[in-house]
């Protein structure tokens, strides 16, 4: 079958087909995609049908031998080229991304891409400290080898398309896996980017495929195959159990990059307008962010105070196109997340919450929502206890600290958590919230090196560092002797 025409968008081409061993392969079946900025259309997507997922699989367990074969320091240059191919590139993932996820074209250039580029070239780095780490004991010298474990299978969400699909192929390439890409459906262009980008900087065929397509079909084929040696997925909690499943039933080790529902503490002794300042930011991409501290839970004495402030910011917030460089909060989306997001709001104060600000949509365009607060709450509201992913807030307050971690822990999640107060006692109580990562007087600080992830329903696992190695690589630990070995019954 013939390649398809580009989708252009906003003056960048990008090809709407899969990347299979090195080629644009078109399929029979598509499905269609548009803007949240505005609705429009984008184009038509191929949809990965079994065929699809197939020749993937085969074409990176073809690559798989020789790319395996390498050292890290012999991927390390291909890496870097992909790095800077990606570079090279800015303008259009930043356009294409605004476009089709509805991201700041701002947070684009100066956060996003970036952040992709190193998410490459860190790893490969990374990388070559993992193949010299003996342990000497007095018995014997152990190698400790981080083999690559063979095909890995990656699946995306739409909030965070680029960053999170290079998060994870960084350490899983760098580690000499070959990678089959399934971006998300409601924001599949940057996926098709970056396979261009690997194509100029010579990535041998095969050693990463994009496969496009919706999760139900694309997706769980991919999952549910047992040539697949690890999936590393970053999305919704009942997708999670599916794929864990499906992975369960061929003993493939999954990571699982679930939703928060995270509690952003004030102490009584926090700068209240700083925290406050934080507050806002909550409403970053619309609210569309998985570690965003969604729960606030203020102390009573200050609750008042650090209302006025944060409302102050609130309103300042200016909403509208992304692409428009003094915009701070984008569209939602997909129409189907928007009535979600009413929903949640509406059954709020149907339920007797009441709202500070906001509520409803906003008039710039129809995926455009009002950032918005919910008070007067239990703790076992739905709005309280599950994830909204949309521009929505609830304040909560409390009285002591043992107060304010009980409500933090009171729910099924554990992925972030922000914490304001004088710097030692903030710490003290950050330390007691049960999370995967919990920011003190900050929020979105990010080291590579460090780990990153949840418990509880908010995942299993840990990327970042070692642990994106340690989930990605076979780990073997080949023991020598020191001295002459002789076999013995008694031996203990
Ligand atoms: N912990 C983290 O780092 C992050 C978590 N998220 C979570 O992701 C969710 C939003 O993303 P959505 O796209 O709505 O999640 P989703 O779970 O519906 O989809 C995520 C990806 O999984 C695919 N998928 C769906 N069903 C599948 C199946 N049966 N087999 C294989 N793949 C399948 C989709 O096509 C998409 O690529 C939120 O709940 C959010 O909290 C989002 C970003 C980061
Ligand atoms: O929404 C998911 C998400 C967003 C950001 C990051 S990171 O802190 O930049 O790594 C991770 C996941």
């Amino acid at each position: 079958m013939t390649t398809s025409q580009p989708i252009v968008v906003d003056s960048v081409s990008v090809s709407p087909d899969h990347y299979i061993d090195g080629q644009r392969v078109a399929s029979a079946s598509r499905f269609a995609l548009s803007s949240p900025i505005d609705q429009r259309p984008l184009g038509q997507v191929a949809e990965g049908l079994d065929a699809h997922v197939e020749a993937a699989i085969v074409a990176a367990q073809q690559a798989f031998a020789a790319w395996s074969a390498l050292t890290a320091a012999e991927r390390k240059p291909y890496l870097d080229r992909f790095a800077e191919e990606i570079g090279r590139r800015a303008d259009a993932f930043c356009r294409l991304e605004s476009n089709d996820a509805g991201v700041l074209l701002s947070r684009m250039r100066h956060g996003v891409v970036p952040r992709a580029m190193l998410n490459i070239t860190w790893f490969a780095q990374h990388a070559l400290t993992l193949q010299n780490r003996p342990i000497e004991t007095e018995q014997a010298h152990h190698i400790v080898r981080h083999d690559p474990a063979g095909v890995v299978a990656i699946i995306t969400p739409w909030n965070a398309p680029l960053m999170l699909s290079t998060w994870k192929l960084g350490p899983a390439l760098a580690a000499g896996n070959t990678c089959i890409l399934k971006p998300p459906e409601w924001a599949p262009l940057t996926c098709s980017l970056l396979a261009e980008a690997a194509d100029a900087a010579g990535l041998p065929r095969g050693v990463f495929n994009v496969v496009q397509g919706t999760g139900a079909t694309t997706g769980a084929r991919l999952v549910s195959d047992p040539r697949i040696a690890r999936i590393s997925f970053t999305g919704s909690v009942p997708t999670a159990k599916w794929i864990a499943q499906a992975a369960g039933a061929n003993l493939v080790p999954c990571s699982l990059e679930l939703g928060g529902k995270s509690p952003f503490i004030v102490l009584e002794d926090a700068d209240l307008d700083n925290a406050a300042a934080t507050g806002a930011l909550m409403y970053r991409n619309a609210g569309q962010v998985c570690l965003a501290g969604t729960r606030l839970l203020v102390h009573a004495r200050v609750a008042d105070r650090f209302v006025a402030a944060m409302r102050g910011y609130v309103e300042k917030l200016a909403i509208g196109d992304p692409r428009d460089e003094a915009t701070e909060v984008g569209p939602i989306i997909h129409p189907r997340q928007v009535e979600r997001v009413q929903g949640f709001v509406q059954r709020a104060v149907a339920g007797g919450a009441r709202l500070l600000w906001g509520g409803g949509p906003h008039p710039f365009g129809a995926q455009y929502f009002q950032p918005t607060m919910l008070t007067e709450l239990r703790q076992d509201d739905e709005i309280v206890q599950n994830e909204v992913f949309g521009p929505v807030l609830t304040l909560q307050t409390f009285g002591s600290d043992d107060e304010a971690i009980r409500l933090a822990n009171g729910t099924d999640y554990g992925l972030g958590g922000v914490c304001y107060g004088a710097t030692e006692h903030a710490t003290a109580v950050a330390q007691r919230v049960r999370t995967g990562f919990i920011w003190v007087n900050s929020f979105g600080i990010r080291d590579l090196a460090a780990p990153f992830g949840g418990i509880k329903r908010s995942g299993i696992g840990r990327e970042g560092g070692d642990w994106s190695f340690e989930f990605f690589c076979d780990i073997k630990d080949v023991v020598v002797p020191k001295k002459p070995f002789r076999a013995s019954f008694s031996q203990r």
